[in-house]
């Protein structure tokens, strides 16, 4: 599948940027990444290697980093953005008059933009105007693929152009990358279980058993799949790689930072030292207060991210929230067979006692 006529640029430095980067040259495609750190961008070079987001792993010697966006956008054909959700837009500004309309723009990023509650690849369209626009996402921690572990994506456009050239650009014997043409729920779909992997790490560094993991990831695909049929997603899009897939490993994985955040919450540890001793992006923190007021705002039930958000926010502690959201609303398992409003309807015909 090596895919040699190809030129691919990568935005941003951080170890999702660095892992594709790293792939697209396994490829055999020529690959430039783009970064502000010029030390690390020379060390990437020289080097292969990315001592600050993955300092453990081999690059391919092939991928060139550089400070100049200029040199790293010139002839691009794909353009993949990893850039963490807060300086997105900024990024896409900056790298707007370099970008022309035959290209291919990729968002890799799973996070939201406060104003307006847009997705990345939203601001990509919305910066552009162009007509090829993708999103990548699944279950795919960084440091996994950068370690050659056997991965799968998709790649999701409703531009068949982008879904293939992406197939073709990053699918090799150690990545499978798996068409959708569900843009919206696939990017949704990354954003949210990043709220879920806080909660899945805070439970277990509370000491809770594996039923209880299980619960939290079933329910938490319930209420992902809820408040994405309410964004107008197709929630069978859900039972994919980007919607269960990445839910099980950012739920399961001390790998992923948003489970790290969330352990170290359960440890005890304050919001600000959880994110400090990360040391890297963790979407989930701020995705949590973004989902939990739209959801309040449209009238959507999550009781667990409003949960999350309890803890986060309002200094509610972890174990009192587990208890509270034991004791709310018994309702349907999967809504899609037997709707939530059926299930409170019964159970006001059958006369259930208050309390
Ligand atoms: N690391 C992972 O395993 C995966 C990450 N992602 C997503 O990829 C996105 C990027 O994350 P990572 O590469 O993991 O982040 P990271 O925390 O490893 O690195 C962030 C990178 O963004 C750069 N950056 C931050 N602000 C910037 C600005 N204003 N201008 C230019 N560069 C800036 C930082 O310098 C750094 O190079 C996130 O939204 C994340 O959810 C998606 C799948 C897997
Ligand atoms: O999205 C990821 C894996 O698919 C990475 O998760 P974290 O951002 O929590 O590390």
């Amino acid at each position: 599948m090596s895919d040699q006529s190809l030129r691919v640029a990568v935005l941003g430095g951080g170890s999702f940027g660095t892992a594709l980067a790293s792939i697209a040259a396994d490829n055999g495609a020529e690959v430039r990444q783009w970064m502000r750190d010029p030390e690390l961008a020379a060390q990437i070079t020289n080097e292969h290697r990315n001592g600050r987001y993955l300092p453990d792993y081999a690059i391919n010697a092939a991928v060139v980093a550089s400070t100049q966006m200029a040199e790293v956008l010139e002839g691009a054909e794909l353009v993949l953005v990893a850039i963490p959700s807060k300086a997105f837009r900024e990024v896409v500004r900056q790298a707007r008059p370099l970008l022309h309309e035959a290209q291919i723009l990729v968002s890799t990023t799973k996070g939201i933009q406060e104003e307006g509650f847009k997705l990345m690849s939203q601001i990509l369209e919305e910066e552009t105007g162009f007509a090829h626009i993708g999103v990548i996402s699944g279950p795919n921690l960084a440091s996994e693929i950068a370690d050659k572990q056997l991965t799968a994506t998709v790649i999701a456009s409703d531009d068949p152009q982008t879904r293939t050239r992406v197939q073709t650009a990053l699918g090799c014997d150690y990545f499978r990358v798996y068409a959708s043409n569900d843009r919206y729920g696939v990017e949704l779909g990354g954003a949210l279980k990043n709220i879920y992997a806080i909660a899945a790490g805070m439970a277990a560094a509370l000491g809770m058993g594996e039923n209880t993991r299980s619960m939290l990831m079933t329910r938490a695909l319930a209420e992902m799949s809820r408040f994405a049929v309410d964004q107008g997603a197709n929630p069978m899009t859900f039972l994919g790689l980007a919607g269960v897939g990445d839910l099980i490993v950012t739920c399961s994985s001390a790998l992923s930072r948003n489970y790290r955040v969330g352990q170290a919450l359960g440890e005890g540890k304050s919001l600000e030292e959880a994110v400090e001793a990360l040391g890297q992006v963790a979407e989930g923190v701020n995705t949590v207060r973004l989902v939990r007021d739209k959801a309040h705002e449209d009238g959507v039930y999550m009781p667990l991210a409003e949960g999350l958000y309890q803890v986060l926010f309002k200094g509610v502690p972890a174990r009192d929230m587990a208890r509270l959201l034991m004791l709310g609303e018994q309702s349907s398992d999967v809504e899609f067979v037997l709707p939530r409003k059926d299930v409170q309807q019964d159970r006001r015909e059958g006369g259930e006692p208050h309390g």
